[in-house]
């Protein structure tokens, strides 16, 4: 007797707890979607997990130039909408919001990718100061790659269609296309090693899915005992340890003198890597997530381009005719690449309609007040509604249309000409994020992305067996990606490139 009125006092005060933290503490004064009462929020986030679009959406018409926020199951996220919050949001300090905190709540970046690639990014420098310098010279490779994947993975024919499942056709494209550039022949065609670097993605999505569920301080024990992505590091360095050691050897015996010292991603990332005394279990770390970061974001990107084109195939004609101007002009060449702009502006639009849902992921990590007065506690987790604002008739007219030339258009008003190019961000197009984090990644795989769908109009004739209808994209909590089930036909052109 004396226990269970112990327990009902013990119940009555967590409770009380509760109340007050929610109706004193926190995010009290922010509009929710859903319900806010502690436990009902469950409500909210189990309906975020198949409706987070209308909940955006929803969000977004109610509070346009405010903020609100939903219910996830581990967190609150707060919503801070239209160009001006948004720009505010940008403009905002490493040292206030950081977008690595929020990485690592959402990633658990230290326990699946390790301490020493979280605390020093140093892969986001080597794409930037790199990578995107060296387009032009690495783009010969990343064409050569692009063909022979293709030829390997569509071998279409022009006296029949084909049916290809796209979505994983393309990640296997794009992972092959990637590492050419990445780590280079013969291991971008290495089928074990692209099986990993496509998966490994899922990997870390489940081991980050069962940290999430442990309090902070058993996460490292966890972390040690159940993290499968180490079974990935350990894959990795079987595949890269070999020739990342071969160079690593050559460093260390010529120095300056080693005359052919490859040029390429690898061994700039061992430059630097070895520079900040990182060994190969690190090097290799940064190449898994630099995979991570690009295979899936731009496997998704193509494919959702292409089940445009496929439901569509009259756009094929006016893609085709500037392609084949520019290249009988320029060559493969990332000068053509820059040249298509059409074929940018369908990309962009693309990926305006049907990029990510949520853009612009930060952390609070100090209390922010905004030039309005509205308050977000150090600690909550913010983001940018980047569907709602694409899909925002005030800042897109027609927004609901896809309108593959919307871009191209624009570009021919004056002063527009460098303007609105699908790696262009701006305030109300963040699908490669804006400011100081926006997708350094994003100069590489607009010119691999524009280079394949160049390659696919030049080379094949699309469309879907049930003409004219794309599948509808398929939305999950915060993500949305093309339908992964959907066949395109392909039948080969007669007069190919
Ligand atoms: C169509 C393809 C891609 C899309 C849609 C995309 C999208 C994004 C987005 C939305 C962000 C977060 C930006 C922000 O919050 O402000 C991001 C960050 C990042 N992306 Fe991409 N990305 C793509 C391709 C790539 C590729 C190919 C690479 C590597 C070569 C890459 C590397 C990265 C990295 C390293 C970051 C983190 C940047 C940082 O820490 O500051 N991405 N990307």
């Amino acid at each position: 007797m004396a226990d269970s009125a112990l327990y009902t006092y013990i119940l009555a005060a967590l409770v009380a707890i509760l109340l007050y933290r929610w109706r004193f503490v926190n995010l009290y004064d922010i509009p929710t979607i859903g319900p806010s009462v502690p436990f009902l929020s469950y409500i909210g986030a189990i309906r975020l997990l198949s409706h987070a679009k209308d909940m955006l959406q929803e969000g977004y018409q109610k509070h346009k130039g405010g903020i609100f926020k939903i219910a996830m199951l581990d967190r609150w996220l707060v919503v801070v909408s239209g160009p001006k919050l948004v720009e505010e949001l940008r403009k905002l300090p490493d040292e206030q919001v950081s977008f690595l905190e929020a990485a690592q709540d959402l990633v658990q970046m230290k326990y699946t990718f390790g301490h020493e690639v979280h605390d020093d990014p140093i892969h986001v420098e080597i794409i930037r100061a790199h990578l995107t310098r060296h387009i032009a010279s690495i783009f010969p490779d990343v064409r050569d790659e692009i063909v022979s994947a293709f030829n390997d993975h569509i071998p279409a024919t022009s006296d029949q269609w084909m049916p290809v499942s796209v979505l994983p056709v393309m990640q296997n494209i794009v992972a092959r296309v990637s590492n050419r550039v990445f780590v280079g022949l013969p291991m971008c065609r290495h089928e074990e090693y692209l099986r990993l670097a496509i998966t490994h993605t899922m990997t870390v999505a489940r081991t980050r899915n069962l940290l999430t569920w442990f309090p902070e301080p058993l996460k490292p024990i966890i972390g040690f005992f159940v993290n499968e992505s180490r079974r990935g590091l350990k894959h990795g360095k079987a595949y890269l340890g070999p020739t990342i050691q071969d160079r690593l050897n050559k460093m260390r015996d010529f120095g300056a003198d080693w005359s052919d010292k490859p040029d390429d991603m690898l061994q700039w990332t061992i430059d630097l890597a070895t520079d900040k005394g990182k060994g190969i279990g690190q090097i290799v770390q940064y190449v898994l997530l630099t995979n991570f970061a690009a295979i899936h974001t731009s496997s998704n990107s193509f494919t959702q381009a292409l089940y445009h084109l496929a439901a569509n195939p009259e756009y094929i004609k006016p893609l085709r005719e500037e392609v084949d101007t520019v290249i009988k002009e320029e060559g493969w060449t990332k000068v053509a690449m820059q040249k298509l702009k059409k074929l940018d502006s369908f990309m962009r639009e693309s990926q305006r309609m049907n990029g990510i849902n949520v853009s612009l992921m930060r952390k609070a990590m100090k209390d922010i007040r905004f030039s309005n007065g509205l308050f977000i506690p150090a600690g909550t987790m913010i983001v940018a509604p980047a569907v709602a604002m694409h899909m925002d008739d005030e800042n897109y007219t027609n927004a609901d249309v896809f309108d593959p030339w919307r871009f191209s258009d624009l570009r021919g008003e004056e002063g527009e000409i460098t303007k609105h190019q699908f790696v262009s961000t701006s305030v109300d197009y963040i699908a490669f994020g804006h400011g100081k984090h926006a997708c350094p990644g994003r100069f590489f795989a607009a010119n691999e992305l524009k280079a394949m769908l160049a390659h696919t109009v030049m080379n094949y004739d699309v469309k879907f067996e049930n003409e004219g209808v794309r599948p509808p994209n398929v939305w999950f909590a915060t993500t949305v990606s093309p339908d992964p089930t959907a066949k395109v036909l392909f039948r080969k052109r007669q007069d190919c490139f």
